[in-house]
Parts: C-alpha cells; structure tokens; sequence
C-alpha cells in the first residue's frame, strides 16, 4: 500500500513537524492550512524527498473542505493517514469575559473543523482499509479543567470522545482512531492564544523544558506506522517538567 498521509494545519508547530517527520520517512503528503506562503515554502523544502500536495484550506468550511478532497491529484486520492492537526484556543481568561465569537471561532474549527475533513476522507480510508489511521490532537485540556480553558478544553473532550464512537463505527473496517492528547508544548498555539502577545509565550515555556513540536510529531509517526492490528487509542504526552495542579477554593 502506497503512504500517504493528508495532514490539517502543516503550516505550523505539530503539524508541520509531522510533515517533516512523514517526509523524512519517504511517505507522500497532502498539507493543508489556511497560509499559502508557509505552505509553498514548505513543500518546496520536502518535495525533494517525495511527493507533495498542497492545497489552502480553512477546516471551518465544509465545502472547501470537500472540494480539496475531491480534487487531490490521483497520485495523492488514496489516502493512508489522516492528522487532524489543524486547531487553537482562544482567550485564557475567564469564561464571564470572552467575546462569544471566540468560543465561536475554537468551536468551529477544533469541532466543525475536525468533523468536516473527518467526514470527507472516512471512504477513502475505508476503502484502503487494514493499516489506516486517523490521527485526532485532543488536548490534556480535555481532561483536565483550568481556568481559562472552557470552550478550548470543552473542544478536546470531544474530540476524545468522537475518536472512541469512531472506533466503534469503524470496527471491522481496518481504520484505526488515535487520540493523541499533549501537554505543554512549545508552538504558536500560546501566541494565537493570547492575539500574539510574546511576554505571555516566553514566560509560559521559559525556565522549563516544554515539548517541542517534534517529539509529537514523532508520536504521531509511531502510531501510524505500528503493525496494523494495533490500536492506540489515546496517548497521552506530557514533559517530564509538568504535572497536575490541586483544586481551588473560594475562601471568606
Ligand atoms: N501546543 C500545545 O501546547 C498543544 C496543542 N494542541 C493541539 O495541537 C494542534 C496543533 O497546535 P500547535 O501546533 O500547538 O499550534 P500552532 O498554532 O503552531 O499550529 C496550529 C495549526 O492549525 C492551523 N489552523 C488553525 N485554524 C485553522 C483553520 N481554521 N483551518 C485550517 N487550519 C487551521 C494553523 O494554520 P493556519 O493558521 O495557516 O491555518 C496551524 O498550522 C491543535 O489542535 C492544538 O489544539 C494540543 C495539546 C497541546
Ligand atoms: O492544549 C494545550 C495544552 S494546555 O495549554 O491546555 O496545557
């Protein structure tokens, strides 16, 4: 069976790690996101070592969405692995103070987003079969409440809980369901998180050892490429530099 893996949000962190990590690996490509630019230049720096397909895509628009399924060259139709990579968070502070169109925006693309290209290359996996997967980036957020999480954390608890009714649909069929759960993880998510304010991302990642977009990507390369009878059904990934906080409380 050719590789092809169709990787959601490749122009940056995890999603363009994983690109790299699948390139490196002789796999074809389909990379998606909403920047051109980042990603014509990344495939001009893999295209050398297989073949690449970009297409610009915004996972909210289920339309777009199809239509970039159904125009993928033929070299690149029958896809092997999907990454639903593509996903941010929005306004880390409380709930009481967040525009609607912010849990608005986190909704439709870590939920809407995730569904549409979900719901767009399902036959095409089914119809490569044993050996296939599906590759979700749920969140520890989706487990564990903060403050500032809400909407963002609520986004994650779903796409924990639709990979595991997917598995069950998809039993019999070969197609595995990964959700693959990070903890703190040095990307862009934190500049998008807060509408680009560096203080904010230097101090969450400095003076600790985060995850870097490659050690995901490497996570994601492992599980798409396990003996096919094999199913993780969630992994979850956290630097050795973060655990669990206690509760809070409300004192007179
Ligand atoms: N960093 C972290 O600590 C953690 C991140 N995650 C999850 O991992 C995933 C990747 O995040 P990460 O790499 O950290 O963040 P980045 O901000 O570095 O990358 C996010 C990617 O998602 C894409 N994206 C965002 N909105 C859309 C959209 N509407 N349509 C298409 N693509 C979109 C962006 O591309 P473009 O803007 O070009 O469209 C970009 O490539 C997300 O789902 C995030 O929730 C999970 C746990 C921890
Ligand atoms: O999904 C992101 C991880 S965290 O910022 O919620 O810890």
């Amino acid at each position: 069976m050719k590789k092809i893996a169709f990787i959601t949000g490749a122009t940056s962190g995890f999603g363009r790690a994983c690109a790299c990590r699948f390139a490196e690996a002789g796999w074809s490509l389909v990379l998606t996101g909403r920047r051109e630019e980042r990603l014509a230049e990344l495939r001009d720096q893999l295209s050398d070592k297989g073949p690449v397909h970009t297409a610009t895509l915004d996972v909210r628009d289920s339309q777009a969405v199809k239509a970039v399924v159904e125009a993928l060259p033929s070299e690149f139709q029958a896809v092997t692995c999907l990454v639903n990579n593509a996903g941010l968070a929005l306004a880390p502070h409380a709930a009481q103070k967040v525009d609607l169109e912010d849990w608005h925006t986190m909704i439709d693309t870590n939920v809407t987003g995730l569904v549409n290209v979900t719901h767009a290359l399902l036959p095409t996996l089914i119809e490569q079969g044993a050996g296939t997967s599906i590759i979700n980036l749920g969140s520890v957020a989706g487990d564990a409440p903060y403050p500032g999480n809400h909407v963002y954390g609520a986004t994650k608890a779903f796409v924990r809980q639709f990979s595991y009714n997917l598995r069950c649909d998809l039993l019999g069929t070969g197609v595995r369901v990964t959700d693959i759960a990070p903890g703190l993880a040095e990307t862009e998510f934190t500049l998008v998180r807060t509408g680009g304010d560096q203080a904010s991302h230097d101090k969450l990642y400095g003076g600790t050892t985060p995850l870097q977009p490659e050690d995901i990507a490497e996570q994601i390369y492992h599980v798409a490429t396990l003996p096919p009878h094999i199913n993780i059904n969630r992994l979850e990934v956290m630097p050795v530099r973060q655990a669990w906080n206690g509760f809070a409380f409300d004192r007179d």
